[in-house]
């Protein structure tokens, strides 16, 4: 670093705590000026990501199946998002669960880190996520599907020991625990419809992906962003791609998801109300070969009012070998990425999100086949 960049650098960190101490926010939260939300900037509803109705598929209408499969397929290409609708998830088990959520949220938080995450166990509480090596105006909780989570004891070198976490559930308040479960088994069978749907809108049959997901390493989170004195200097979420399978999400009536659309802009999502929203992660990206987009999303907060969202992250199990799908390649299509081992590569993120490793948090495009600098064994 040249005595100028490093001038700079030290500009910034002034200007950090200059406004740490006037907004009352601590400095590990403020981004640089460049990541920063544009507040007010919002989008008009003709840029909104498709909305996308899901009646036909409890009709068993034929052809409107098809239509929807070609709707999935268009948003899967063109914004790698959509909204669904009339998806036969009750929404007395969202707001049942919502209350006792924000129940917790509002605990003292030494009483939620007796159910912290930790370096090793990454479920739980955690008020200390990074992304992008910078903190999040967030709190969360985060759970198993499955109950138990198996994944590789190391993320680098060839080892194949494996670890077991349990779900850490509060005492308080108690009957979080049974409405977390009864959400989470509802979406679970909701994500894994949708599946089927996105591996049809691939041209493939709807059971393809259906083996890696036995002994799946989905879970579930719990976001809760309180409102924010300084929503123009933070991210709830700060702006990155879900590494996983898909992400299925339940937000409550206050906006804030962004979505980061071809163009570059910034999309902010309505709420429709009672909808999910859907979004790809990077193995779809590299099981379609970069048919389909894993799409940059972030988080605005609120001045006034705290924000409430539950996105369930379906993803693999541990073992699975993650690489462009056979039947969607020939030699004009040759695959993109080399394979990536699921479980290896989900503790290598999981790690960064805890720590400032002082590096890029590993990403998918480090699998692509074009950037050559990547030693594949390392992660694979
Ligand atoms: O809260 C939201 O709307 C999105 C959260 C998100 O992107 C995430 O948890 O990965
Ligand atoms: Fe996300």
């Amino acid at each position: 670093m040249c005595e100028r960049e490093r001038e700079r650098e030290r500009e910034r960190e002034r200007e950090r705590e200059r406004e740490r101490e006037n907004m009352g926010v601590d400095s590990a939260f403020v981004l640089d000026p460049e990541w920063r939300p544009k507040l007010g900037n919002t989008s008009n509803s003709s840029d909104q990501i498709p909305v996308i109705d899901l009646e036909p598929i409890w009709i068993h209408h034929p052809t409107r199946i098809q239509q929807v499969v070609e709707q999935i397929g268009e948003a899967c290409e063109n914004w790698g998002f959509f909204q669904i609708i009339n998806h036969g998830i009750p929404l007395l088990l969202f707001d049942e669960l919502k209350e006792l959520a924000v129940e917790f949220f509002r605990l003292p938080v030494s009483e939620k880190r007796l159910v912290g995450r930790s370096l090793l166990n990454p479920l739980g509480f955690s008020d200390i996520e990074l992304t992008k090596n910078v903190r999040d105006w967030k709190e969360i909780f985060d759970f198993v599907i499955r109950g138990v989570l198996e994944v590789p004891a190391e993320f680098e070198g060839n080892s194949e020991a494996v670890h077991q976490f349990q779900n850490k559930w509060p005492l308080n308040p108690s009957g979080l625990r049974d409405a977390c479960e009864k959400w989470a088994a509802a979406v679970r069978i909701l994500a894994l419809k949708l599946l089927e749907l996105i591996s049809c809108s691939l041209g493939l049959s709807p059971t393809h992906f259906h083996d890696f997901f036995v002994g799946d390493t989905s879970y579930m989170r719990l976001n809760y962003y309180s409102k924010c004195e300084a929503p123009d200097l933070v991210l709830g979420v700060g702006r990155h791609k879900d590494s996983g399978g898909l992400t299925v999400l339940m937000q409550d009536e206050v906006e804030g998801l962004e979505v980061k659309r071809k163009d570059g802009e910034w999309i902010r999502i309505s709420p429709c109300a009672g909808a999910f929203v859907v979004n790809l992660g990077g193995l779809f990206q590299v099981w379609s070969n970069d048919k389909f987009l894993s799409v940059e999303h972030r988080v605005v907060v609120n001045k006034h009012k705290d924000r409430f969202s539950i996105p369930l992250f379906l993803n693999p199990n541990h073992n699975t070998s993650v690489a462009p799908i056979e039947e969607l390649l020939d030699a004009e299509h040759p695959p993109m990425y080399h394979p990536i081992n699921w479980g290896k590569f989900y503790r290598r993120r999981k790690a960064g999100n805890f720590q400032n490793l002082g590096v890029e948090n590993l990403q998918i495009s480090h699998y692509l086949i074009s950037q050559s600098t990547f030693v594949t064994s390392d992660y694979t």
